[in-house]
């Protein structure tokens, strides 16, 4: 099989509510997918389900081989979306006691913790308890014991929340660096930067339904391109240009700035040469690809992430 993880229909119920509605995917080796969603979406639930914390309604889940994550522990890594650790244990006893349980001998799982402390900054706390560590760096020994086993498939539940950007930048070489050595990842968010620059493919959920599955650019293109201009405008001459569909104006100190939102498949650079060509005051010009967070709000219909 060509995908660590694959989903076919797979749905949840509590009760009377659907929180995952007939929901498939797959995630490729050696790739990094996003998950994505708004609060609520059914992510968390979907995770729980492939680690077999919780059982499907409906469906069938294929990781690593087995119905659920229980079979091939060791072959995975999770980071849960609630976070905590033994307090009163230093960082490396942690670590070594987790990838302990997960079958790696003690000797190499401290060499192996000292090592992943040290690349992320950590080499002067990992004799500390975790009790006086700051919130970040919990988070990060929290990660580290994570992938201390060295994991085929890593799952990580919302693992930016929490963490400033300077981590959540050292978050982002960890979960690329993974995956150069071969390991699939699968990380949940509601932020979509994080997904745009890392992923290279998305899955996004609304309300517990598959609304998008492919790669970025395709994502991408289910929002508008714009055309920005600034200048002494007339809003109405631009929302004339061929290929706007529709127009925002705001005003500046001086003049205003006027976004076009072009319709699927116009030509961006047609519309500016008529912007010119019919000589409209432009100062300032800029065609603006959508982004990520542009595109998913077109595809949840507005629902926020
Ligand atoms: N054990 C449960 N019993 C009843 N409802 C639940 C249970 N677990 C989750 N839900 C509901 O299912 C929906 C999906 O929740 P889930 O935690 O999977 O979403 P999520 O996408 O992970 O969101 P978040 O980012 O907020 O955690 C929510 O409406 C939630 O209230």
């Amino acid at each position: 099989m060509d995908a660590a993880l694959q989903l076919d229909g797979v749905t949840k119920r509590y009760g009377a509510f659907t929180a995952v509605d007939d929901l498939s995917f797959a995630a490729r080796r050696g790739k990094i997918l996003g998950f994505l969603g708004p609060n609520g979406a059914g992510k968390t639930s979907t995770l729980r389900m492939v680690l077999g914390l919780a059982a499907p309604t409906a469906g069938r889940i294929n990781v690593l081989g087995a119905a659920d994550g229980r079979a091939v522990r060791e072959r995975i890594g999770f980071l849960p979306e609630e976070r905590g650790l033994y307090r009163r244990m230093t960082p490396v006893d942690a670590i070594v006691f987790l990838a302990g349980l997960k079958g790696v001998p003690t000797g190499e799982a401290r060499r192996r913790a000292m090592t992943l402390l040290e690349a992320q900054g950590l080499g002067d706390a990992a004799k500390r308890q975790i009790r006086h560590l700051s919130k970040g760096m919990a988070q990060k020994v929290q990660l580290i014991s994570a992938i201390a086993h060295e994991p085929e498939l890593v799952i990580l539940d919302e693992p930016f929340s929490g963490l400033d950007p300077v981590n959540q930048q050292a978050l982002e070489g960890v979960i690329r660096g993974l995956a150069q050595r071969g390991a699939t990842v699968v990380f949940s968010t509601h932020v979509m930067q994080h997904a745009e620059r890392l992923c290279d493919h998305v899955v996004l959920l609304a309300k517990g339904r598959k609304v998008f599955d492919g790669d970025i650019e395709a994502a991408k293109a289910h929002a508008p391109r714009a055309l920005v201009l600034e200048g002494a405008l007339d809003e109405a001459m631009v929302a004339a240009l061929p290929g706007v569909a529709h127009t925002h104006a705001e005003p500046l100190e001086a003049g205003q700035r006027v976004t076009a939102a072009l319709a699927p498949g116009a030509n961006g650079q047609a519309a500016l040469k008529a912007a010119f060509a019919q000589g409209l005051d432009i100062v300032r010009f800029e065609l603006k690809e959508p982004s990520l967070h542009e595109a998913f709000i077109v595809l949840t219909g507005g629902d926020e992430a």
